[in-house]
């Protein structure tokens, strides 16, 4: 069964006279199939063969694929009431169901669309598989603790084939009177090598280099070390605390820290701390002074430690893979169930959730119901007529949407590629202009570490770059196509600088805009979620999972720690745990509970 993601309309024009040169020049095809990745330390290891196939056939065209129900799908029943309902299977969702289902809860996921994954889904056009968002994923390695996606999909039997990444990104950055040429640094798996090449491109500040990342380490070293669950629930805390109490007060002591300030302790160099503004924000879309110290300190160092995996068949395999996990633990998913309202009983303080309203007016009753929609979309759509809660005002003075991105999805001639071509880049041509929507630009080609992703003789080249949902929007159907295909060749232009030939290589490419993030991840103004609006206290202001209504969870990138699939992943771990305790599942220490969790909220007010 083929399943698909639809992007807002075809991209019409545009591929027609794609698919007519296409014809006119037949499509290249591998004679050879690539190795894919045979040893991953040091420089150049990645072995691409495609790039000297011969064109031996010419593509079938086939019409874009109607979206399909993800298999196994079927009406979740309505007759009793659930221990958990779930509304939305992005990562943050499914973590928290098959964190129940395994123990022995019975889950319902409700999702609007029609496959499993969120932003983290796939969806399949002309025998290319496409990721719906980035292609570069942490928390898939084999030790230590924090390797949480490998730990959510054993927890119900599953595990995935992943291949190495040897580069987490190949930065191509602005021209300056030291580097005239524009600064190439790329980020290798191996961190002595990554501080090796960095350190040569600043060699008067190779002892700041060492002395950021550093931290970087002591940060994700305590990470690394402690069990990871609800930092909501006091008891599990003190435990971590007796066992490990160095890591506990080292993140205690990052907690309220951002990455800006621990730069800025280390390196003077104002070329060097853009580039570190860089490495933040193409993850968190916010400069280094807004981005907590704690996830630097994750991404920073995971990249070297459990390092970046690709999961074999496509990013979208980790969500198919949980949603078949909970299912085999006879809890349900259905799909095309889109939620309208969350169900409450009471009002203001006593108000709690009681279960949700399905657009076809069916009902699902829940003893909890965890929402996985953001939270803007939780409190402002779903919530009817239930005043704000304060602390939900508080969190929109504190954070606003961060921009969505225009993508490019694009099938390409593998012989554009030259060898020792990295997965994933980042193109910055001005550093004025990193923050402006379309300034950055990232690319990735998953298809050089999973070749079976594309048809023999292409690649994939996913181009996005962060922008407003308002400059799409009110445009008359012709004019909004034709904006999105002007945008979208503008930034193929822009990458043909660094991949000659991109353009005429192309023989497939489908644009999906903010809107589009939209509509079909049902995301707020297509955003990629919270980013602070002022000078955050590192992670102290971002919300845990228990809301102002009782009963009503939510877990993904509107909570702690925020966007990242690694990221919602710790959420979900944390949500299940908090609503196990809350059912009387785990034990709690009930006068520790309250009075912890007061002085946590008194904590997140002042932040
Ligand atoms: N490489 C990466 O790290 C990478 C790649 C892709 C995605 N991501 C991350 O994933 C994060 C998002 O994950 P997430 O779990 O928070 O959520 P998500 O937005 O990915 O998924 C939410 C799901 O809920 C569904 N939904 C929303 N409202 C609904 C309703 N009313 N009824 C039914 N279904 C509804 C949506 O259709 C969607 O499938 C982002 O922050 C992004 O950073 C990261
Ligand atoms: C009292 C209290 C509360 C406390 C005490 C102390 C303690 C114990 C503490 C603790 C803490 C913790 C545990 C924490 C945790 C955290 C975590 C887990 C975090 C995580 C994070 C992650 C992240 C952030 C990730 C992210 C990622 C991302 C976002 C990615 C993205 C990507 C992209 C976009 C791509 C790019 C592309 C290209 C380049 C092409």
């Amino acid at each position: 069964m083929v399943q698909s993601f639809t992007f807002e309309g075809p991209s019409s024009i545009w591929r027609l006279q794609q698919q007519q040169r296409r014809q006119a020049h037949g499509l290249a095809s591998c004679s050879t199939r690539c190795q894919g990745l045979s040893t991953f330390k040091g420089v150049n290891t990645y072995k691409c063969n495609r790039k000297s196939a011969k064109i031996s056939a010419v593509a079938t065209v086939a019409p874009p694929a109607e979206p399909q129900l993800q298999k196994g799908s079927a009406k979740a029943p309505t007759d009793f009431e659930y221990d958990a309902v779930i509304i939305g299977s992005g990562i943050g969702g499914l973590t928290t169901a098959t964190q129940l289902a395994a123990k022995g809860a019975r889950v319902v996921v409700l999702e609007k669309y029609v496959i499993p994954g969120g932003s983290a889904g796939h969806f399949h056009r002309e025998g290319y598989t496409f990721d719906v968002g980035s292609s570069m994923m942490f928390g898939m390695g084999h030790e230590g603790t924090t390797n949480l996606i490998t730990r959510a999909l054993a927890a119900v039997g599953k595990s995935l084939d992943t291949v190495p990444d040897p580069t987490q990104i190949h930065y191509h950055l602005p021209r300056s009177p030291a580097h005239p040429q524009g600064l190439e640094v790329r980020v290798w798996r191996a961190y002595d090598d990554f501080v090796e090449e960095l350190s040569q491109r600043f060699p008067h500040e190779r002892e700041g280099i060492k002395k950021f990342y550093g931290e970087c380490w002591a940060v994700f070293n305590a990470l690394n070390s402690l069990e990871l669950k609800s930092l909501e629930e006091p008891r599990y805390l003190l435990g971590e605390f007796a066992k490990h109490p160095i890591a506990c007060l080292t993140l205690a002591s990052y907690l309220p820290s951002n990455t800006g300030d621990v730069a800025r302790k280390h390196i003077k160099d104002p070329e060097l701390l853009s580039f570190i503004d860089i490495e933040c924000y193409c993850w968190s879309t916010v400069l280094a002074e807004h981005t907590p110290m704690i996830n630097a300190g994750m991404v920073f160092c995971d990249r070297h430690y459990g390092g970046i995996n690709y999961p074999v068949g496509g990013v979208g395999r980790i969500g198919e893979e949980l949603a078949a996990g909970l299912q085999e633990r006879g809890s349900h998913i259905e799909y095309k169930a889109n939620v309208k309202q969350i169900l409450t009983e009471g009002d203001g303080e006593a108000a709690r959730a009681v279960g949700v309203k399905l657009a076809d007016g069916r009902i699902f009753r829940g003893k909890t119901v965890v929402s996985n929609a953001t939270r803007w979309d939780t409190f402002e759509n779903l919530l009817g007529d239930q005043d704000m809660p304060k602390a939900e005002q508080l969190f929109r003075k504190r954070y606003k949407k961060s921009p969505s991105f225009l993508s490019i999805h694009m099938g390409v001639r593998a012989d554009v590629l030259s060898e020792g071509t990295q997965c994933h880049h980042i193109i910055v041509e001005d550093w004025a202009r990193m923050e402006d929507p379309l300034g950055t630009l990232f690319v990735s080609i998953p298809t050089l570490l999973d070749p079976s992703l594309s048809p023999e003789g292409t690649h994939i080249v996913h181009i996005f770059s962060p922008d407003w949902i308002d400059n799409y929007r009110g445009l008359p159907p012709a004019e909004y196509e034709t904006k999105k295909e002007r945008v979208a060749d503008e930034l193929v232009a822009r990458v043909e600088a660094h991949l000659p030939g991109l353009v005429a290589a192309t023989v497939f490419r489908e644009v999906g805009t903010p809107k589009t993030h939209r509509r079909f991840l049902n995301r707020e103004d297509g955003s990629y979620g919270p980013i602070p609006s002022r000078r955050p206290l590192g992670m102290l202001g971002m919300p845990f999972n228990r809301t102002a209504i009782k009963g009503l969870y939510c877990v993904g990138d509107s909570t702690f720690p925020g966007q990242g699939v690694n990221a919602v992943v710790f959420s979900g771990f944390g949500c299940a745990h908090r609503v196990l305790c809350d059912q009387g599942k785990q034990p709690i220490i009930p006068v520790l509970d309250q009075g912890y969790n007061a002085v946590l909220g008194a904590v997140r007010d002042r932040a």
